[in-house]
């Protein structure tokens, strides 16, 4: 069986993915809630992944954001450099091409924090350039001593096209996330039925990062036939919600080190744990590595050019995190913890400053 072969034997976890690569879980209004909270449940527990179905997000919405992604990344590079990213404790803005250095090697074992220049070099940086986007709180004033930072919107695009896409594209997803959330707290049996989960996670500490992989040639990157676009990582919140456009390239590592390519399906969200809901979960719910390599022929759902262009790619992912405040400390305090509990901002800041150079 090829490494690729988009079915999940090993894991132990749901093989009904119509050719999808990992669970598929459909939302519908009509299907049991608990059955939908026992499937995610299995899904994160195991691969940690699952693509959504079904899931009320309207077409549209996705549409719009991808347009409003486009008509950024189209514009000249002196004009994007104006949005940069300024900090981690901000967590906005634009990253160019080559910025972002990983905290962790290809089998996820967190680097150390002091590595040197050629540490960093040994790793290809990720062909990609993003756009980060937080959450714009109308009730408060932006103060860097306060913690409270602001979304610079690009002047060049009308608000229309970007700031108003994306914020109803926001939303959107930040009440996935909750429903999520909920679902998950039920099916871990927390003695609050996820309502505890839900409250910790409601203040918006979300991040929206428009994602663009240039289009570029098969025989670049780590060489041969396949070119690495993004480098193998674990996302660093609770959940990730991420919509692609149709090129296809994200795979995702099995429990026995195979990886299984994630075939991309319209208007569907994939979603993935990460480490901090994973530390919370005392490790019950699994941060799964994942990268993006040039799509191969039997996932990609656009037509791959059997020439050596690979071509360009959109996505849209939804980091979600615990509020601030929020400690993440084991969530079954009658089983030993396996982390020190750590505040989640305090959490995330670290993470993102072990990985971005501004
Ligand atoms: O672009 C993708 O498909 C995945 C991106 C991703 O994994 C990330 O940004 O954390
Ligand atoms: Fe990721």
């Amino acid at each position: 069986m090829s490494s690729d072969t988009p079915t999940d034997s090993s894991s132990g976890s749901r093989t009904d993915d119509n050719g999808c690569g990992i669970p598929v879980i459909d939302l519908s209004p009509d299907r049991d809630e608990t059955k939908i909270a026992s499937e995610l449940l299995d899904a994160f527990s195991t691969i940690g992944f699952c693509t959504l179905i079904h899931h009320g997000v309207p077409s549209e919405i996705f549409r719009k954001a991808f347009l409003a992604s486009k008509s950024f990344f189209e514009l000249p590079l002196a004009t994007k450099l104006r949005y940069k990213y300024k900090s981690p404790a901000a967590n906005r803005g634009y990253i160019p091409y080559g910025s972002e250095k990983h905290d962790k090697d290809g089998e996820g074992r967190f680097l150390p924090a002091d590595r040197g220049e050629t540490e960093t070099i040994a790793i290809t940086p990720d062909q990609k350039e993003t756009m980060d986007i937080g959450y714009d709180d109308p009730s408060a004033i932006p103060s860097e001593k306060d913690g409270v930072y602001a979304n610079e919107w690009p002047t060049e695009l009308s608000p229309d096209v970007f700031r108003g896409a994306l914020e109803t594209y926001f939303e959107e997803m930040d009440n996935l996330n909750l429903r999520l959330m909920h679902y998950i707290g039920e099916a871990l049996g927390l003695p609050d039925g996820g309502r505890g989960l839900v409250e910790q996670c409601n203040a918006k500490p979300q991040n929206l990062r428009l994602l663009h992989y240039p289009s570029t040639v098969r025989d670049q990157g780590t060489g041969g036939d396949t070119v690495l676009r993004g480098n193998a990582h674990t996302d660093f919140g609770t959940l990730t919600l991420l919509a692609q456009d149709s090129v296809g390239g994200l795979k995702v590592r099995r429990a026995d080190g195979t990886w299984t390519s994630v075939r991309p399906v319209e208007d569907s969200i994939v979603v993935n744990v990460g480490d901090m809901l994973m530390r919370w979960s005392n490790d019950r719910l699994k941060a799964t590595l994942h990268k993006v390599e040039s799509p191969d022929a039997a996932t990609a759902t656009a037509e791959v050019s059997p020439c050596a262009i690979v071509p360009e790619r959109y996505s849209i992912a939804f980091f979600c995190n615990a509020n601030k405040d929020v400690e993440i400390k084991n969530l079954f305090p009658d089983e030993p913890a396996k982390y020190e509990p750590i505040n989640a901002h305090e959490y995330l800041t670290q993470r993102l400053a072990a990985t971005i150079s501004t």
